[in-house]
């Protein structure tokens, strides 16, 4: 069996960080592994309280993990502060990590800020410069690439300057978007659309999660970039197409959905 790494905080509520990634790896049938940035004290309706770990308790994880089970995939998402991402840069690097999504969270989807502003350059610097693909949403790829993203020529201008300045691919997803969900491949040069439909779902709590967690997951199975992200991007259609309708704010996804026939 194929193994996956998460190097992101915990959700208490289930829907994102490291719980919707380890459902997501099972779901996508790799074996998922976490290493804890912070935990989090959340749920559908926001963020209360962030507990950061410390670096040298993340580099114990991530040593942990990288002699024993080595990992086949690794997915980055919320990391909060320039030490721990230092930290994950350093470590990717030593233990020659390959298949490095890099999920750059900001914002959690109820609006509660999950990265401090000095870490946001520390990711430009670190973590950028090695992902194998960048998964921004529109907000994110409009901090990242220092210009408005209002439209789809603004995602492929956008996209083709983070994936210039960083030599990365970089996929914007459309979530944000109000008139369709189709997220934008940017790579090599060249750009391409993976068309999703817009499901009138309000539950969106850990999409994004989701996604990257899934395009993890199938290049951990030896998919090439293009063929994972359209698995991932079906995985997600399907788990909001599920309409799981939990707690009273903006719910999680069915991660199951695909499973449990
Ligand atoms: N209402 C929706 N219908 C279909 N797909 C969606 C919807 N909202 C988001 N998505 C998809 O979910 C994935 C995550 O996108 P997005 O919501 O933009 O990320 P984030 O959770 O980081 O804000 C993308 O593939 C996007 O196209
Ligand atoms: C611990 C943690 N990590 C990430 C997100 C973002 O979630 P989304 O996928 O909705 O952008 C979150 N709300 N909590």
């Amino acid at each position: 069996m194929k193994t996956s790494l998460t190097i992101a905080g915990s959700d208490s509520s289930g829907g994102a960080g490291i719980q919707a990634d380890i459902k997501t790896m099972l779901a996508n049938n790799v074996y998922g592994m976490s290493a804890i940035t912070a935990l989090t004290a959340q749920n559908t309706m926001g963020v209360t309280g962030i507990m950061e770990v410390t670096p040298e308790f993340l580099q114990q994880q991530l040593d942990s993990v990288f002699t024993d089970i080595y990992p086949d995939a690794v997915k980055i998402g919320m990391v909060s502060s320039p030490q721990l991402i230092e930290t994950i840069a350093e470590n990717l690097s030593k233990y020659e990590a390959k298949n490095i999504v890099v999920d750059p969270v900001m914002i959690a989807t109820s609006g509660a800020d999950l990265i401090q502003e000095e870490a946001v350059s520390a990711l430009k610097e670190g973590l950028l410069p090695i992902a194998t693909v960048l998964t921004p949403n529109i907000p994110e790829a409009a901090v990242l690439a220092g210009m408005p993203v209002n439209n789809d020529d603004d995602m492929i201008e956008a996209a083709k300057i983070l994936s210039n300045a960083y030599g990365c691919a970089v996929l914007l997803k459309g979530g944000h978007s109000k008139t369709h969900a189709n997220d934008l491949l940017y790579s090599n040069d060249q750009y391409r659309w993976f068309k999703g439909e817009r499901i009138d779902n309000p539950n969106t709590h850990g999409t994004g999660c989701t996604l990257s967690s899934a395009i993890a997951s199938h290049l951990a199975n030896g998919h090439d970039l293009e063929t994972s992200i359209k698995f991932a991007k079906d995985y997600v259609t399907g788990a909001l197409r599920d309409m799981l309708d939990l707690g009273s704010g903006d719910g999680p996804l069915n991660h199951g959905w695909n499973y449990n026939a």
